[in-house]
């Protein structure tokens, strides 16, 4: 058996990174993957502004007001609008986001504010030299690395990209991944069950977990299980930048797709020491990588978590990999396997993690349940209370 790094490390090489391009408006960029650096043009902000409403004052020879000393209050600053310089012992009503004005070097907040019956002067408590000034450049400055190209943006990347002015930005046109999935008992959702068949349920876990990915799905279908009807629906594919199939990777017979695979350019089919997840097919069709992940539900997802989501990322300039978080274990694991164990786990009440009971890699709604794959190592026993790493499923966006 092969790790999963070393059938990574193959798998990855052929991953080239993706030519083309698109600039989209940044409210159209959520979890697009950028293709140039980002760079500040400007600081955040762009002068010294108010942080509370109140009066920006200028101190003259003391640190802080007295709470008896008055200062002239000279104007009003509304955000957006600029004030006049303050004199020494002079004091301007200020607002919320406004630009201290010269002269100004605190701002009191007006709880803390007495005005005089006539308007014309204000007293202060307990405000220092400084304080409640949101400073030039306090968030950004200019020249800040703020994102790499491959970077993945969330909402709050795009909230910074429009702070810092950018109405559009480049990012890597979305992958075309085809996908087909074999089997003569797969039934479509929809349409009745015959005798000894099943929904197909990878067909929809992929699409939706590669548009998750902004990834556009060349569907396939499902194909008739013949050389030919294999042959016609992977030529289709290569089109893709990656073909992706489930199901009749393992030793079984009654499976064209290898053969197709062959006949149309090269194969290899491993059994990686995973669990689920064990054999595993790669190769190409023309040019085209092509990815043979095994048929049980379970074993799909985990095998798009680990492999082919990885590969989605490589084409588009992305070398991150999946956080691992370390939780203790609330169970035991008597008997080592010969392979990786990806446990779906949930985390009780005191912190523990729990496993599902049955851990097959038909059982789909183990999956839906959990919070978490937990990693048992090759050969590992564990112990109650052992540290073990999870990889959570909400670090990964599918949701
Ligand atoms: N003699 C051996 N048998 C098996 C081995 C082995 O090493 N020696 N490995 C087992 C492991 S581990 C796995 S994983 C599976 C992988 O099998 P295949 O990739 O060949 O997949 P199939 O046999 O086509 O299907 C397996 C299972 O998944 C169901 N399935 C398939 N496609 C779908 C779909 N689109 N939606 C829902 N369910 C699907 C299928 O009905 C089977 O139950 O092989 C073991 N056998
Ligand atoms: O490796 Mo298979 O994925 O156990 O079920």
């Amino acid at each position: 058996m092969k790790t999963l790094q070393q059938a990574l490390d193959i798998i990855l090489a052929a991953a080239q990174p993706l030519a083309n391009t698109q600039r989209l408006n940044i409210s159209q960029a959520l979890g697009h993957y950028l293709a140039e650096d980002v760079v500040s043009p400007l600081d955040v902000p762009p002068q010294d502004n108010s942080a509370m409403d109140g009066y920006a004052i200028n101190l003259g020879d003391s640190s802080a007001t007295s709470g008896t000393t008055q200062f002239e209050v000279t104007q009003t600053i509304n955000a957006g609008h600029i004030g006049q310089p303050l004199l020494p012992n002079q004091a301007a009503r200020i607002f919320t986001g406004a630009e201290i004005p010269a002269g100004a070097n605190c701002v009191a907040m007006q709880e803390n504010c007495t005005r005089s019956d006539d308007g014309q002067w204000v007293t202060a408590h307990s405000t220092a030299l400084g304080d409640n000034i949101r400073r030039r450049g306090q968030d950004i400055t200019v020249g800040n690395e703020l994102f790499n190209q491959g970077h993945r943006l969330t909402a709050v990347d795009i909230g910074l990209l429009a702070s810092l002015g950018r109405a559009n930005i480049t990012v890597y046109r979305p992958p075309k991944i085809a996908i087909l999935s074999t089997g003569d008992e797969l039934k479509e959702p929809g349409q009745a069950l015959g005798p000894g068949q099943i929904y197909n349920s990878n067909r929809y876990l992929l699409t939706a977990a590669l548009q998750a990915l902004q990834c556009e799905v060349v569907d396939l279908g499902q194909v008739e299980d013949t050389l030919a009807a294999t042959q016609t629906a992977l030529i289709r594919g290569q089109e893709a930048d990656l073909i992706v199939s489930t199901g009749g990777v393992s030793v079984g017979e009654a499976d064209f797709v290898k053969t197709a695979v062959e006949r149309l350019g090269e194969l290899n089919s491993w059994k990686i020491a995973i669990k689920p997840g064990k054999p595993l097919a790669f190769g190409r069709i023309g040019d085209t990588p092509f990815l043979g992940l095994p048929g049980n539900p379970v074993a799909v997802f985990v095998t798009f978590l680990l492999v082919v989501k990885p590969f989605l990322n490589a084409l588009r300039g992305n070398n991150s990999t999946h956080p691992l978080r370390v939780f203790s274990s609330g169970f035991d694991i008597k008997r080592p396997s010969d392979r990786r164990q990806y446990m779906r786990i949930k985390i009780d009440q005191t912190g523990l993690i729990q496993r599902f009971g049955n851990q097959s890699s038909g059982v789909l709604s183990s999956l839906a349940w959990a919070e978490g794959l937990a990693i048992v190592e090759t050969g590992q026993t564990v112990n109650k209370g052992d540290a073990l790493p999870v990889i959570l499923l909400n670090d990964h966006q599918f949701s």
